[in-house]
């Protein structure tokens, strides 16, 4: 078992560059598998999510061809096999292969998708978009069977704003007959990356970013050549541990629009944060003022970062509140900060938060991605040895932690662990 291992109470100094978006590679990967040459996806980010990936494309028969960030995918001899158990069960994104693979092949056997366990995250809007467009769906053995005799263009209003089910039937719909158009679609900039990538392999799409997206459908897409936008959360984490450690970080490779909701937030604050054009500068405060926070679809608070929020506001001087809107149970990470002094009490789908309470470095256990990134925005601050399991779950979306944070003058190491029983018995 690999343990990350943080000493904290360094302020970071320095420049960090961010990756590609972890939300945008999932969902371009499976789109890839649209076209029936090759495309090439750049500024991939090594996260274990785009490892799971590669392995599942090639599962299906594509040929994957990877040099550092860039990754090809030639589509000649895919086969449309099913992908039942295993790597499908390590990912939330698994699900756009249903999109992917019931576009190309106009059927799909998928199981459930896995990904960080937030309480319920149904997929009843992506199967609704698919019935929509003409595919009976049926269950078997925990996984999704979705066929068609044909994909026709047709109307469909989400009843939740869904990131996934936006991009899936945008997926299918980019080869169905006709006009397909999302009502309250989601408007996050990863769906904008998205039709970006299916309007360059021929697809049209049109409104991507706002709430009414329309697809006309090809029979046919070629392969392109597409660079991925930078990872918003992994930059918001960055801007979110500068804060926390008073310290004084240029978060390189952004787009700050993307940012606006956490600069504003990390603003009333008290926290400076300078604007370029591809860049922001974090600069910490002595003390931070307490803040309200309560997540949103884009362009609202992002949910994804409402965890390492969280561990920041431990050190604000009074009480703030933080309310996550789209999980209602994405707060597994209050536990584990509690362990380390912190004063949170859950109460509904809000965490109420006192400060400021010096955190100690504890043994703590990252339960899902951003949890265990708001325990090392924690870790950071505390004094002492902080020692997070669960590092699985952090590398699913974040590219060369320990490297980007020793950079800016953190301590930060993995070590290998046995199993604790294993060594009680000896
Ligand atoms: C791979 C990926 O991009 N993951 C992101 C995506 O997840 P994901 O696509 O799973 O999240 P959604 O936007 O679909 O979920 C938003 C809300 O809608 C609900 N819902 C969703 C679909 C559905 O069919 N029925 C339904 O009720 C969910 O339970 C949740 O409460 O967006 C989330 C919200 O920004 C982020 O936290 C995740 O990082
Ligand atoms: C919830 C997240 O990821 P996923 O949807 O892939 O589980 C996340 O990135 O914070």
């Amino acid at each position: 078992m690999e343990i990350l291992k943080i000493k904290g109470g360094r302020p970071l100094r320095g420049t960090v560059h961010i990756s590609g978006a972890k939300n945008s590679a999932v969902a371009l990967i499976p789109a890839t598998l649209l076209a029936d040459t090759p495309t090439v996806v750049e500024n991939l980010p090594d996260i274990r999510d785009v490892h799971i990936y590669r392995e599942l494309l090639e599962r299906l028969g594509a040929k994957v061809r990877q040099d550092g960030s860039v990754m090809e995918v030639d589509t000649l001899n895919l086969t449309n096999v099913p992908l039942v158990n295993g790597n499908v069960k390590q990912l939330r994104a698994s699900y756009y292969l249903m999109g992917a693979l019931l576009g190309r092949f106009k059927e799909a056997v998928i199981g459930m998708p896995g990904g960080c366990n937030l309480g319920p995250r149904p997929i009843d809007q992506h199967l609704k978009g698919f019935e929509a467009l003409g595919a009976t769906v049926s269950y078997e053995q925990g996984a999704v069977r979705l066929a068609a005799e044909r994909l026709v263009g047709c109307r469909i209003y989400l009843d939740v704003v869904s990131v996934g089910a936006t991009i899936n039937i945008m997926l299918a719909a980019s080869r169905a007959e006709g006009q397909t158009v999302i009502e309250n679609a989601a408007k996050e900039p990863e769906i904008i990356d998205v039709a970006t990538i299916l309007n360059a392999m021929g697809a049209k799409i049109k409104g991507a970013g706002t709430d009414v997206i329309r697809i006309y459908g090809m029979n046919a897409l070629s392969g392109c050549r597409h660079p991925i936008i930078p990872d918003r959360i992994e930059a918001g984490t960055y801007m979110i541990a500068a804060a926390a450690t008073k310290g004084d970080v240029t978060i390189d490779n952004v787009i700050p629009k993307h940012l606006e909701p956490i600069s504003a937030k990390l603003r009333e604050m008290g926290v400076t944060v300078e604007e370029k054009e591809d860049s922001l500068r974090v600069v910490g405060v002595d003390a931070i003022r307490p803040v309200d926070i309560k997540t949103l679809p884009y362009p609202g608070f992002p949910t994804d970062l409402q965890q390492p929020a969280t561990a920041l506001l431990t050190a604000a001087d009074g009480t703030s509140i933080v309310t996550d809107n789209i999980y209602s149970s994405r707060f597994k990470h209050v536990d584990e900060l509690r362990r380390m002094g912190a004063q949170i009490k859950v109460e509904g789908r809000s965490a109420v938060i006192e400060g400021a309470t010096p955190l100690q470095g504890a043994r703590v256990k990252a339960t899902d991605l951003r949890a265990g990134a708001a325990l090392v925005v924690a870790g950071l601050m505390a004094e002492g040895i902080t020692e997070v399991t669960g590092v699985e779950h952090i590398d699913r979306g974040y590219e060369h932690l320990e490297r980007k944070l020793n950079l800016l003058g953190a301590e930060t190491w993995r070590i290998e662990e046995r199993a604790r029983s294993f060594l009680h018995q000896k």
